[in-house]
């Protein structure tokens, strides 16, 4: 059988979001003379976050939002930190705030983003939010797994009844995505490190979204024939090279559509991240 998967393009997918925000953008600069605001916030000088920051700036001066990136230093206490969010919290021009992941060894994640003002929280990570999402109640969603439904829709008409198998299972990406899933009527599974027979479940899955951090885990007989297969790893190999969660050469071969890395949900994350700026902007600021 010499058939191939479709390959789903995220790249492009996240550039006609962009350019759909992006009118949204002028129309309420035109109309109100309001321009939405994203921050983020970036401690110490992981090369990594660098990159994701400086990209998230480009990418929100393309379509004219404002964004502002405000860089402390490694040393930076908890209590400074909280101090910097409760000005950003209270400055009305500020939309949305990101804390970029992972801060330093000496400040507790869980503390920072509970100081977020949930209606800037466009990472969705603040308990309130999550909470809402588990309630099935309007909120702020997560990027990475609001970016990763997009991509479903877009090749599946219809997600109602459909088997959904995530695994992972973590705060940013596996339980959220999960809830979305639900949501959406599928008939979910979360599986893990700890499930008895990973490949077996993950069979089952007529849309399989793998959000381990696990570089080629997920193995071409792991797929049912014609599944949407959703890779959400993004792992940096020894050469350099970028890699999912999901062995792509295997799985193109199975799959019925596939998210390749680069250039699938990756680009997407930050594109939903721009969409959520937009959305705090309309919930709080009408
Ligand atoms: N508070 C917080 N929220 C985040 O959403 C968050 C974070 N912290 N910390 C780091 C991770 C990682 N992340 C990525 C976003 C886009 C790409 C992306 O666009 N990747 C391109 C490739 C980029 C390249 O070539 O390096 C792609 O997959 O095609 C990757 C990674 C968001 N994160």
């Amino acid at each position: 059988m010499a058939e191939q998967a479709l390959i789903i393009d995220g790249k492009a997918a996240a550039a006609s979001l962009r350019a759909e925000i992006g009118l949204e953008v002028a129309a309420i600069k035109a109309r109100r003379g309001l321009v939405p605001g994203l921050h983020v916030v970036l401690v110490g000088d992981d090369p990594a976050s660098r990159v994701y920051v400086a990209s998230k700036e480009k990418l929100a001066a393309e379509i004219g939002m404002s964004s502002v990136a405000h860089r402390l230093p490694a040393e930076t206490s908890e209590a400074e930190l909280l101090a910097k969010l409760a000005e950003l919290n209270a400055d009305d021009s500020v939309d949305g705030i990101l804390v970029q992941l992972p801060l330093p060894k000496h400040i507790d994640t869980g503390r920072v983003i509970d100081a977020i003002d949930p209606a800037k929280d466009v990472d969705g990570l603040h308990p309130i939010n999550a909470g809402r999402l588990a309630g099935g109640k309007p909120g702020l969603v997560p990027c990475t797994p609001l970016g990763s439904m997009l991509l479903v829709k877009s090749v599946l008409p219809s997600l109602s009844g459909l088997e959904a198998v995530v695994v992972g299972r973590s705060e940013l990406v596996g339980r959220p995505v999960a809830q979305l899933l639900l949501q959406a009527d599928c008939t979910v599974t979360i599986a893990h490190s700890r499930t008895r027979d990973l490949a077996a479940t993950c069979r089952r899955a007529d849309i399989l979204i793998a959000a381990v951090g696990r570089p080629g885990l997920v193995k071409g007989d792991w797929i049912k024939p014609g599944a949407t297969v959703i890779d959400v790893g993004i792992n940096r190999l020894p050469d350099g090279k970028l890699t999912g969660d999901v062995d792509f050469a295997e799985a193109v071969k199975v799959a019925g559509a596939i998210t390749p890395v680069p250039g699938g949900v990756g680009p997407m994350t930050i594109a939903c991240l721009l969409r959520n700026t937009l959305t705090a902007f309309h919930a709080r600021r009408g």
